[in-house]
């Protein structure tokens, strides 16, 4: 008689870069999964050396290997949503789009990784172009910070209603289910404010603003958290609203490691002060 015990869960799957500081990228889109009860699985794109003091190199991974594995999950395993993160690269953004066509992976969450909260440029003009273009379209929930969307609208943003516009111009433009468009680059306030559209609702989501330089990692556990509470079976802004409510707790919890910005803190109700 078999008396293992086995569940069903949810699976999500990661398609983005290793940080080696362990704040961002697969290192927080698993822990977030996994904090959702989600089966998290990954296909790493690049591996970036990396701390809370910054990145000093980065090495991108072959496309047969970001093929193979995106392969390998979606044949044997299954996933019921993904998100994508950092994809450095435009040959690498093209074998993403391709795999995830012919896997038809569902509850597409694209975080656009393209310009960091401080403004900095991380990918060429060549790959801004062929993420607009052919993996953005994919997209059910795209989450562009204040950077990203005034590349994506073409609009400047300074204000809660400059944030409005470009929700609405990237959704109506790009032909996203809906957007999320993040404050973490903003001034004052309106960092912990987000902007969601979805083509009939105009929703700010509202949380205080944590007064920490901590802060490694939003971008990332937003996104990932998005995609756990789709593969978990919510509607998109359930999805969307708890997930902003999580990084909302992260940050209150964030991790005093590193001589720079710290992580979030994942597993807020395990940390003891
Ligand atoms: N200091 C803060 N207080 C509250 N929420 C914040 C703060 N910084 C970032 N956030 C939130 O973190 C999430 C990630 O946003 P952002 O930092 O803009 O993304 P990215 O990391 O991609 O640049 C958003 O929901 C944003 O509102
Ligand atoms: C590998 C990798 N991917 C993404 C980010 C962005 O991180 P954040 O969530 O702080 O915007 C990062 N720093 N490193």
């Amino acid at each position: 008689m078999n008396t293992t015990k086995t569940s069903k869960v949810p699976v999500a799957l990661t398609i983005a870069g290793s940080d080696s500081g362990g704040g961002a990228g697969i290192q927080a889109d698993l822990r977030t999964f996994a904090f959702h009860c989600v089966h998290g699985t990954s296909a790493i794109t690049c591996v970036t050396a990396q701390n809370t003091l910054g990145v000093t190199r980065v090495d991108a991974m072959a496309k047969e290997a970001i093929e193979q594995q995106i392969k390998a999950v979606c044949e044997d395993i299954g996933v019921q949503a993904a998100k994508t993160g950092m994809l450095l690269n435009q040959e690498i953004i093209t074998t993403v789009v391709k795999q995830i066509d012919t896997h038809a992976i569902p509850n597409l969450v694209v975080d656009p990784v393209m310009v960091s909260r401080t403004g900095a440029q991380l990918i060429d003009d060549e790959a801004v172009k062929t993420l607009r273009d052919s993996l953005i379209p994919l997209a059910t929930v795209l989450t562009p910070n204040r950077y990203e969307a005034q590349i994506l609208s073409g609009l400047e943003i300074k204000s809660l209603d400059d944030m409005k516009a470009a929700a609405q111009t990237i959704h109506e433009k790009l032909k996203v289910k809906a957007v999320l468009v993040k404050g973490g680059g903003m001034q004052g306030s309106l960092r912990g404010i987000d902007i969601w559209f979805d083509g009939k609702n105009l929703e700010t989501l509202f949380t205080q603003l944590v007064a920490t330089k901590n802060t490694h990692g939003t971008g990332c556990t937003l996104s990932a958290a998005i995609a756990a509470n789709l593969a978990r079976g919510d509607s998109l802004f359930k999805a969307a609203r708890q997930a902003k409510e999580y990084v909302s707790y992260a940050l209150n919890n964030a991790l005093d490691i590193g001589k720079g910005q710290g992580p979030v803190g994942h597993f807020f109700p395990l940390l003891k002060k």
